[in-house]
């Protein structure tokens, strides 16, 4: 759905996107993450056309952005939406006309409009709010205002600039359950720019981090908690603190995946067991129907190499922590 291909940015004495491969199937609902300064706006201002890379491609819904004309621009962004931080909402319309104007600017007429807006206004829960103006809504209704008027015209995209930065937790919880839910409604591709874990860990099915305009790491969720090597992985799902080590032992990370079904989590326990290793902490993390698990084990010195090599075999990432 979304690919770029060797993206690269530069302003004026400044590499913003220093050469971005990264491919984002259909459905998928992406986390961009990284420090300030790293690239992500530059790469959503890239998606949308807004910015053109200095070199290199971005195909979005199957159209190559580099090669439309302004018109096409204008008409290939109408399969884009966005939502911003706060939600950046027209202050004199009320809810209904704010997510009625993508949808004038398509051409489609009174009737038409009517009822898609109350459509979208059913989508995000706020059926009986449409008279009410920005400042009548709370900060969390704003944002499914936001998000209503950004699906009004039916994209393929939905690109998420920090939607939830301006709210407080259990509203924030709401707005991902929301995206969540409006994915697995419409089946659009959505892409979250954020700085809080707790966003991808709770909504993103893949994750990408940059930094200073790279790629560092990217994949699927599951796969980056269960690499114990990983900074993001541990920045997503932090590996259990141990305060002390028992005397004559090293402490080994594992991670690991279990689905129903599946008999993962138990045949890993009885690993450990038969091995002699105790199983010091651990952190359960529930993605979607999976189940990610971290433990930490503590195993006598001389055994160390033995275990990791043993988990390893039957496939099961271990790394030792570091004193
Ligand atoms: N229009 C611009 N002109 C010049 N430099 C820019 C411009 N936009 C961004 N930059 C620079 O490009 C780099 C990447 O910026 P960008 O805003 O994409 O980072 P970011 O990861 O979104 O940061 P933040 O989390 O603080 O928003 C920075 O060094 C920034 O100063």
């Amino acid at each position: 759905m979304i690919t770029l291909d060797g993206v690269r940015k530069v302003y004026p004495g400044v590499v913003a996107l220093d050469g971005i491969d990264l491919n984002i199937p259909a459905g998928q609902i992406h986390g961009i993450v990284g420090q300030s300064g790293a690239g992500k706006s530059t790469l959503i201002r890239c998606l949308t056309a807004l910015e053109r890379p200095t070199e290199g491609h971005i195909w979005v819904d199957e159209q190559d952005l580099s090669s439309l004309t302004p018109n096409q621009l204008r008409t290939a962004r109408r399969s884009i939406g966005m939502v911003f931080q706060g939600g950046n909402l027209l202050d004199a319309r009320t809810a209904g006309q704010n997510i009625a104007y993508p949808l004038k600017v398509a051409g489609l007429d009174r009737g038409g409009r009517r009822e898609r807006v109350q459509e979208l206004l059913d989508l995000v829960g706020l059926g009986d709010r449409g008279d009410s103006y920005p400042s009548q809504l709370s900060g969390g209704q704003r944002q499914r205002v936001a998000i209503a008027r950004a699906l009004a015209a039916r994209p393929a995209v939905l690109l998420c600039d920090e939607p939830t930065s301006a709210l407080d937790t259990q509203t924030t919880e709401q707005i991902l359950d929301l995206i969540k839910d409006v994915r697995d409604q419409t089946g659009v591709t959505v892409v979250i720019i954020t700085h809080e874990m707790s966003v991808v860990r709770e909504t993103c099915d893949a994750v990408t981090l940059l930094s200073k305009g790279k790629v560092v790491q990217s994949g699927r969720l599951d796969e980056i908690i269960t690499d114990t090597g990983s900074r993001l992985g541990a920045a997503i799902v932090p590996p259990p603190k141990v305060d002390e080590i028992p005397p004559g032992t090293t402490l080994i990370d594992i991670a690991f995946t279990s689905r129903p079904g599946e008999p993962s989590g138990s045949h890993v326990l009885s690993l450990v067991a038969e091995l002699g290793a105790d199983v010091t902490a651990g952190t359960f993390e529930t993605l979607g129907s999976a189940q990610i698990a971290r433990l930490v084990l503590s195993v006598e010195n001389a055994r160390v190499d033995s275990t990791i090599a043993a988990l390893a075999a039957q496939g099961i990432d271990a790394k030792e922590r570091a004193a």
